[in-house]
């Protein structure tokens, strides 16, 4: 997609400091998301990228700077409201799936929506539905144990979709694949997510993951890079 240049953007983080210990994580990164777009972060290890993930999905408070989502400060309200956001607007993919291990697959997929208060039929359906979406309805009476690592991240993308979140953070989602699953994933995870109209800011080491994204940015020594290219 082309990514636009007045609109406001969805979400926007402005000079975002973190401290860890004496760990200087964050140093003044600003960066901007548009509704729809797919932003690949990248980066060396330890550069900051994750915890620019986690500051931008409101789990952890930066020190100073400022998160807006859709025009509001993320960080103004309570927990209680924060942890409501990121269930009804949110999704999360992360590096080894983190399904819950004694659910299947495809309760897995329809547990944030029977959170949200879907009943059990709609929610198995649209469930089904998603698994299917992403070719892996055989493995929705199975436990995420007995399904192939590839497998288990396509539920995980499932399970980060079925709400129609806004944004889906996508931590190395990809990671513990090898190549020839990680660009299937990345291919069904991005068509799926293009289709949905959410926003996907997904952080990997790997040029080829990043490829699918519309845009690339760099994060290096706490800042995003070429602020040009930012936003
Ligand atoms: N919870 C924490 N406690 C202490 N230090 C932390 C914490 N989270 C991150 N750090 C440190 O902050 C720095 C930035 O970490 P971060 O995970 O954001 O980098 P990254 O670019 O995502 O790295 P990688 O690519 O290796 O995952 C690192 O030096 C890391 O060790």
């Amino acid at each position: 997609m082309t990514v636009p240049t007045t609109d406001a953007p969805l979400l926007a983080a402005e000079d975002l400091t973190k401290v860890f210990g004496a760990t200087q994580a964050l140093s003044g990164a600003s960066l901007r998301v548009y509704a729809g777009e797919v932003l690949a972060l990248m980066g060396p290890s330890g550069s900051g990228k994750s915890t620019l993930l986690h500051c931008l999905a409101g789990i952890v408070a930066p020190d100073a700077g400022r998160v807006s989502y859709a025009g509001r400060d993320l960080f103004a309200g309570s927990d209680a409201e924060r942890s409501a956001l990121r269930r009804t607007d949110f999704g999360f993919v992360f590096q080894f799936g983190q399904l819950v291990p004694e659910l299947t697959c495809l309760e897995n997929v329809a547990l944030p929506l029977r959170l949200a208060g879907t009943r059990r039929k709609e929610a198995a359906r649209r469930a089904a539905a998603l698994l299917a979406r992403l070719e892996v309805a055989e493995v929705a009476d199975k436990r995420p144990g007995e399904a192939s690592g590839g497998q288990g991240q396509r539920v995980a993308v499932a399970r980060a979709l079925v709400t129609g979140p806004k944004v889906i953070f996508a931590d190395e989602p990809t990671g513990a694949l090898d190549s020839l699953n990680g660009e299937r994933v990345m291919q069904l995870f991005v068509t799926a997510a293009r289709e949905t109209g959410a926003a996907v800011v997904l952080v990997t080491h790997e040029a080829r993951v990043a490829a699918y994204s519309d845009r690339e940015v760099v994060v290096r020594d706490g800042k995003v890079r070429a602020p040009e290219y930012a936003r």
